[in-house]
């Protein structure tokens, strides 16, 4: 087993019976097991829409001590309140102790760059203003020129502003990141950087958590399906 930083997580208490947190998959699945345990460098959480991927890693970053709407632990600013209540019940199981790390989110992505150009903090992220730079090109520069290894990154859809090309740019940079000694958890759809090998898959569905090979998971079988046959799928899709 592979030393991780964060090695379980588990929640402590219940949730208020009101909040809407009941109703997802995951939290009830959480509120019935132990742990939820992290034993890979690369943990990657996967799922239909909806089904609290993003709930469950922004409560593991609050938890953590990551400001919600994403940056490094440094980061201190809120433009929109919006984060859950659930990291007030997870208890994170910390095995050592990182010299980095990153909370990152599509969703919040320009409110961090705007913080990162606020504080004059541009020439750790490759000297050049985040908002001078494209969506993907800004991403790629923060993953490039900010992550420093030996490091816990958590990542909320990192393919969101990717090309195919640069998303397998991201996953050589994690590569080298998780040969470093740091650890990813990462919600996603991209079932190119779910190949990631030796990466432990969970997927979020309706009956809980569980760990797949990620052939297993939907996101890789309908691409193949539609990639291999494009004109069988898009037939039964479009024929009404
Ligand atoms: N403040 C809220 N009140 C009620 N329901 C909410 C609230 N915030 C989120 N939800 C619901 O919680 C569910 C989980 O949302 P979440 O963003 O975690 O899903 P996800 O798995 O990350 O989805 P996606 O793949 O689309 O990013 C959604 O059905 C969403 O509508």
């Amino acid at each position: 087993m592979e030393q991780t930083f964060i090695s379980s997580i588990r929640l402590n208490s219940p949730v208020e019976k009101d909040s809407y947190l009941n109703k997802l998959p995951v939290v009830r699945h959480l509120a019935g097991m132990d742990t939820l345990n992290f034993s890979s460098r690369v943990t990657f959480l996967v799922g239909e829409n909806g089904t609290g991927k993003s709930t469950l890693l922004e409560a593991i970053a609050i938890a953590y001590g990551f400001n919600a709407e994403g940056g490094s632990r440094n980061f201190n600013f809120t433009t929109k309140g919006t984060h859950s209540e659930l990291y007030r019940h997870l208890t994170i199981a910390r095995r050592a102790y990182p010299k980095d790390g990153y909370f990152l989110r599509a969703e919040t992505f320009y409110n961090a760059a705007s913080y990162i150009d606020e504080v004059g903090a541009a020439g750790s992220y490759g000297d050049r203003s985040l908002h001078e730079q494209s969506h993907g090109e800004s991403f790629l520069s923060l993953v490039q020129n900010r992550f420093r290894g030996n490091g816990i990154y958590l990542l909320d859809e990192p393919e969101a502003a990717l090309s195919p090309s640069r998303l397998l740019v991201l996953l050589a940079q994690i590569h080298e990141l998780a040969t470093q000694h740091s650890q990813f958890i990462i919600a996603t759809h991209s079932p190119i950087l779910m190949a990631y090998p030796g990466a432990e898959v969970l997927e979020l569905t309706q009956a809980g958590i569980s760990s797949v090979d990620y052939r297993q998971t939907e996101h890789y079988q309908l691409t193949r399906s539609f990639l291999e046959n494009p004109e069988k799928m898009l037939g039964y899709l479009l024929e009404n």
